[in-house]
């Protein structure tokens, strides 16, 4: 069933190291449980979205970032309401700090030139999209 509230607005980090990029686990209990997915989350109340996505990633994470580039902003519906998801390609500040689960069942380093997979959130194909054209 479609809905007719606005959509949420969610951040989400394309984490790059090399030719490798992060995605995350949804835990069990929530919705998309075992989906993969970006990590990031909601922007709150008089947030920016480069606030959001600096205090998810700390959260979630506990690591700092450096945004290097906002990609297209990409509308999915949902059986329960839908989400515009705001993709930023980004860097680990220290190359040395390891991302640790704080949220999220797991985390895997995957090829940039393999994102594709069945188990995406799928809000999240216009974002890989995005990521293909990347250099
Ligand atoms: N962070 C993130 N969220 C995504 C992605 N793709 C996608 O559909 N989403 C959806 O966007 C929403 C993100 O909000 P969130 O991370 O704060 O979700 P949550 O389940 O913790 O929310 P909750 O605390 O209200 O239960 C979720 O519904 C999630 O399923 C993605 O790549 N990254």
């Amino acid at each position: 069933m479609s809905s007719s509230l606005p959509p949420v607005d969610v951040v989400c980090a394309v984490i790059r190291r090399g030719d490798l990029i992060l995605l995350a686990k949804r835990p069990p209990g929530k919705r998309l449980a075992g989906m993969w997915e970006f990590p990031g989350g909601k922007v709150d109340p008089g947030e920016t979205p480069d606030q959001a996505l600096h205090r998810e990633i700390m959260e979630e994470l506990g690591c700092e970032l450096t945004i290097l580039q906002a990609g297209p902003a990409a509308l999915h519906e949902y059986e329960w309401g839908s989400i515009r998801l705001f993709p930023f390609l980004c860097e680990l500040k220290s190359e040395s700090s390891e991302p640790c689960p704080h949220e999220h069942s797991e985390l895997i380093w995957v090829f940039q030139k393999k994102l594709s997979r069945p188990d995406m959130a799928p809000a999240d194909e216009p974002v890989i999209r995005w990521v293909a054209t990347l250099a």
